[in-house]
């Protein structure tokens, strides 16, 4: 059994996918505690929104009241009037830009301390289920995008659609009739864009396709490229390469081609609709029923309302991904804990004995639910009894472990800890009452201190002393250049297997917990690194209940008694002369395991 999760890799990433942006209203929750922020972000956008809005009507007034009526004065008003609806703007913009940044930074940190802690309670199963790398993908990536929509995008597209609507509605007080033709025409002239660029967006997938297909077709050959010369395919190579390459620059010639017309036809139509209600409304200046200010005016709303439609358009996709993201988040934060604290857990006794019962336990992994890993299996340790545990590869002895830490719950039976039913007590506090070294220790990337402080966090630096003198890890800790104070890098790069075992010692002693669960390493250790492991093992395994997945013999010489596994079942028990004598399974299995 290992304690050490697989780390995570940039393959794990998923790519962002989209999905319908109504998945965004589950971040409510998470905006609504940030009331002040959210309330300031909107007043902001009110008023940054009235002063974008009312920029037109100040035009409007300058060339109105001012050039047409032809006062000095007037010019002046007017642009006094226009410099103070900028100064508004530039105020309320930065206010915006401060308030909503700042919620899409609060809103992000709270969704990954809120994701992070719901992950690390999860139960095991659901991390078996569930690649690390994936887990950090969602805490990264998404978050990442959610910020960016939190602090931005969602500003943006409710900015462009209070505009949009605002400046629909100022062209209709502008000029009604010239509105309804803009209303009309101007849809008329987008849609026939929008479906070019539907066509020409399928074009630019297939173009990528190409490209996509070429560089796996490189990436083959050049991983293969011992092979390749060795049959000195190089020309054959050269030619399918070249070939690819074709296919894609005909799919991109094929888009470029397709865009140019889209281009020129967009720009024509968009042109000749805008140019049309100009005309028209030209003819109402002429006739005296328009102001020319009131036709720069509608000019402005008209150019803001557009303006707000391509925001609209460029962020909507950066939404849809975002939405994407949420709803991976929300699905996570929606999984549900398969083993949880019972509503009134039973308390442990102050000092646990350290009594272990399995009843009948019968227990198979939710990935394999026809293949039970326990099976009806009946085990029971004395306090202070040091059990070994031994069978061939997969006969359950690391599911023992881990049901005892309650990693897992069984279908049938009951484990139980001084009597007490594992699912009725509250499994950090069971947790607490046991020990656990694993065959491969988590080092973390923090000092030896705190490495072994991950026993018992208050422990003081005596206790931490002490600890490494009892593990036999004293020595090589002093000899590291800042002692206990050395960093031990990513995974304890710096230390040996027998060196990490022993900080694993050290940590378990000084968490003192009355019940150990021991994996034994497998992988053999130099003379000297094993006789320092095995007395630190033996200072640990002192006064306390010990199960241990046994690899030495050593271990079984020394242990109560044996138990023997195969299949999820106990099929032998007793020392290790009985059962050698006994011959079958263990005979076989020491033969092969402890005697060679
Ligand atoms: N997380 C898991 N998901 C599904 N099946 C599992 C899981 N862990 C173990 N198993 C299966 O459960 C059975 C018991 O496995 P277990 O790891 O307890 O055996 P073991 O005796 O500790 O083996 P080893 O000595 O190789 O570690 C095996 O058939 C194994 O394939």
């Amino acid at each position: 059994m290992s304690d050490s999760s697989d780390a995570p890799s940039p393959a794990d990433a998923t790519p962002a996918t989209k999905a319908p942006i109504g998945s965004l209203r589950t971040l409510w929750p998470f905006v609504s505690r940030h009331r002040g922020l959210f309330v300031g972000w909107l007043a902001a956008l009110a008023v940054s929104s009235s002063a974008t809005l009312s920029l037109p009507i100040a035009f409007r007034r300058m060339i109105d009241e001012g050039f047409a009526a032809g006062g000095g004065d007037a010019v002046d008003r007017a642009f006094v009037l226009l410099f103070l609806v900028a100064v508004v703007l530039a105020l309320a913009t930065a206010a915006r830009f401060f308030f909503v940044s700042l919620l899409g930074e609060r809103v992000v940190a709270d969704l990954r301390e809120r994701l992070y802690s719901h992950l690390l309670s999860l139960d095991i199963g659901f991390h078996d289920r569930n690649r690390s790398g994936e887990l950090v993908s969602r805490l990264t990536a998404d978050a990442e995008l959610l910020r960016s929509v939190v602090g931005s995008g969602m500003s943006v597209a409710l900015r462009s659609a209070v505009t949009f609507l605002g400046s629909i509605a100022l062209l209709f007080v502008t000029s009604p009739r010239l509105a309804s033709y803009a209303l009309i025409g101007i849809p008329l002239a987008v849609l026939p864009i929008v479906l070019g660029g539907r066509r020409l967006q399928k074009m630019s997938r297939t173009s990528q396709d190409r490209i996509a297909e070429a560089n796996a077709l490189a990436n083959e050959t050049l991983g293969a490229v011992r092979t390749v010369q060795a049959h000195a395919r190089e020309p054959y190579e050269r030619g399918r390469f070249g070939d690819a390459v074709r296919m894609a620059v005909h799919a991109a010639a094929r888009r470029i081609r397709a865009q140019a017309v889209v281009t020129a036809v967009a720009i024509v139509l968009i042109f000749g609709a805008i140019t049309l209600v100009l005309w028209s409304g030209a003819h109402d200046v002429v006739a005296g029923r328009m102001s020319a200010g009131a036709l720069g005016q509608f000019v402005l709303y008209a150019l803001i309302g557009g303006g707000s439609v391509g925001a609209l358009a460029e962020v909507w996709n950066e939404l849809q991904r975002a939405a994407g993201g949420m709803s991976r988040i929300s699905e996570l934060l929606e999984e549900t804990n398969a083993v949880r604290a019972p509503d009134s857990p039973t308390a442990l006794p102050p000092r646990v004995r350290g009594e272990i019962v399995f009843e009948r336990v019968t227990f198979h992994y939710p990935l394999r639910p026809d293949l039970p890993a326990l099976d009806d299996f009946d085990l029971r340790v004395m306090p202070g009894e040091t059990v070994a545990l031994v069978g061939p590869s997969g006969a359950g002895k690391s599911t023992v472990l881990s049901m005892l830490l309650r990693f897992h719950d069984a279908q049938a039976g009951k484990v139980r800890v001084d009597g007490a039913d594992l699912r009725a007590l509250d499994p950090a506090a069971l947790r607490e009452a046991i020990a656990l070294v694993p065959q491969h220790p988590t080092i973390f990337a923090a000092s030896a201190a705190d490495n072994i402080r991950y026993g018992r966090l208050d422990a003081d630096d005596a206790a931490l002393a002490h600890a490494a003198r009892a593990a036999h890890a004293n020595e090589f800790i002093d000899a590291l250049p800042d002692g206990m104070a050395t960093e031990l890098g990513e995974r304890g790069a710096r230390l040996s297997g027998g060196q990490q075992q022993r900080i694993a010692i050290a940590r378990a002693l000084l968490k003192d917990a009355p019940i150990l669960l021991l994996d034994e390493a497998t992988s053999a250790l130099d003379a000297q690194s094993e006789r320092a492991v095995q007395l630190a093992l033996e200072t640990l395994m002192e006064g306390r209940t010990t199960l241990v997945i046994a690899h030495r013999l050593a271990t079984v010489l020394k242990a109560d008694r044996i138990v023997v596994m195969d299949r999820g079942r106990i099929v032998a028990e007793g020392t290790h002369t009985q059962l050698l004598e006994r011959g079958g399974l263990y005979a076989e299995l020491a033969r092969l395991q402890f005697l060679d």
